[in-house]
């Protein structure tokens, strides 16, 4: 097993509680962590033999273009089912930062995992 890391993944989507937040889309950034078997690339130096974090970026961003959430955690969980129906990943840990938007913290996050069941 190896990790795979995308780390400050800029993500705009349509996200929040408030009236306020539903009438453009936010930037949002995304720590991603894969959980992912790197032995057969480690060997054939091939893309093919593993997992392309240009594509699960990609995947990421393009769950965000599509979705309206309330919460993050939401948001998250879509993300997270996306990367481990399309990827062979053994699990994903998410990271989501949402910049300036309480007047008096410089960013909120929420991090949670999933594991391919
Ligand atoms: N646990 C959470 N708390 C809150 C969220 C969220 O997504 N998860 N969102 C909001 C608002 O949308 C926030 O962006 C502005 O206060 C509030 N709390």
């Amino acid at each position: 097993m190896g990790k795979i890391y995308i780390t400050g993944l800029e993500v705009d989507t349509l996200i929040g509680v408030y009236d306020w937040e539903r009438v453009r889309t936010t930037q949002l950034l995304l720590d991603v962590t894969l959980d992912v078997d790197l032995s057969a690339a480690m060997q054939s130096d091939d893309v093919a033999d593993t997992v392309d974090y240009a594509k699960v970026a990609e995947c990421i961003v393009k769950v965000g273009e599509e979705s309206t959430f309330e919460l993050l955690e939401a948001f998250g969980s879509k993300v997270m089912d996306a990367v481990l129906a399309n990827f062979s990943v053994a699990s994903i840990t998410l990271k989501i930062v949402k910049p300036k938007i309480l007047p008096n913290a410089q960013t909120v996050a929420v991090e949670m995992r999933k594991e391919r069941n």
